[in-house]
């Protein structure tokens, strides 16, 4: 049924206010509200792009429900997959990759007419469009910065997506960050890059303020230093368009601390091993197809 649609990437788009009438008088259910649905919903409810009243979760746990009282609630929550859906217009599977097809393995008629988009890791157009029995069907890889408005996502599209639905959806995800349309052979290589990113990046901030107190820093402040040293380097590479190489020369004087540094960090492989982890997440995400 799903045939390829030979889609060509897209440029990185900003924000658009324009683009957020696409947004209007869609109802909206989110399968799943754990971590990746609440940074999604989050952003684009915080965004003001689309409205708590027009908006579901299907969320089953006593502590997913929970979670969303206390932190958002206006926003409704409840474990009728069947009436939420029917009143839906667009519906998106923040599922595990392996709670996919319980969720979109439904009677014939039960995702008629409804724009499906995916979020799990792995799980391709084809097997989604078997499952779901059309191919109005789009596959998201966003990331969990989207919960701040920083979110970079991209997404790929099976053969019946419309206009209207691709629109909804890049105006929905500029709301919350960046995005671009890509082919569907480049969404492991997504995942492992963006997708699975903030853990890198949490990890570089975590220790790098564990190197702060050891060099005698309070916690708190070492943890701030660090935080705002990665938000302003990526604002930098992000707002100057200079290659990240050239900005590290740029701190390195000869003789200095950072070139010393450098060479402890090449020394010890953390290029490579960035790469590598890279790679491993791109074959995990082709795994779990
Ligand atoms: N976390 C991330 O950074 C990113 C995740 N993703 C993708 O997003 C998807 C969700 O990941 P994540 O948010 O991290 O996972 P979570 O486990 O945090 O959220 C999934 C939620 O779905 C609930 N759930 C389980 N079964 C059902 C069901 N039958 N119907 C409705 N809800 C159900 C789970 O409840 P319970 O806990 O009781 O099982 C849980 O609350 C995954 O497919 C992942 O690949 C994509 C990009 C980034
Ligand atoms: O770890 C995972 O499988 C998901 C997909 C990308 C980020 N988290």
């Amino acid at each position: 049924m799903w045939t390829k649609t030979g889609v060509k990437p897209s440029i990185f788009r900003e924000n658009s206010d324009v683009l957020r009438e696409t947004m209007r008088n869609k109802c909206l259910t989110v399968v799943g509200g754990g971590q990746m649905a609440r940074a999604l919903l989050c952003g684009m409810l915080d965004k003001g792009v689309i409205a708590a009243s027009d908006v579901r979760v299907v969320e089953p746990s006593h502590s997913g429900c929970d979670w969303w009282a206390k932190n958002r609630p206006d926003v409704p929550v409840g474990d009728n997959l069947a009436s939420d859906v029917a009143e839906s217009d667009i519906v998106i599977l923040a599922v595990k990759p392996y709670v996919i097809p319980k969720v979109a393995n439904q009677s014939a008629s039960f995702w008629d007419g409804k724009l499906v988009i995916s979020i799990a890791a792995g799980v391709t157009l084809e097997t989604l469009c078997s499952l779901i029995g059309h191919d109005r069907v789009v596959r998201v890889m966003p990331n969990t910065p989207s919960l701040v408005g920083a979110g970079a996502s991209a997404f790929c599209v099976a053969a019946d997506v419309a206009a209207d639905d691709k629109a909804w959806i890049e105006s929905s995800l500029q709301s919350i960050g960046v995005v671009a349309e890509v082919e569907e052979s480049h969404m492991d290589a997504v995942t492992a890059v963006s997708g699975s990113g903030p853990a890198y990046v949490c990890l570089i901030v975590e220790a790098m303020a564990d190197g702060g107190v050891f060099a005698g820093l309070p916690r708190d402040l070492a943890m701030k230093l660090a935080t705002q040293t990665v938000l302003g380097t990526a604002k930098m590479i992000a707002e100057t368009g200079r290659h990240p190489g050239e900005l590290k020369d740029s701190v390195a004087s000869p003789g200095g601390t950072t070139i010393a540094a450098l060479r402890v960090l090449e020394q010890n492989g953390l290029r490579r091993a960035l790469i590598d982890a890279v790679v491993a997440a791109a074959n995990r995400s082709r795994e779990l197809k």
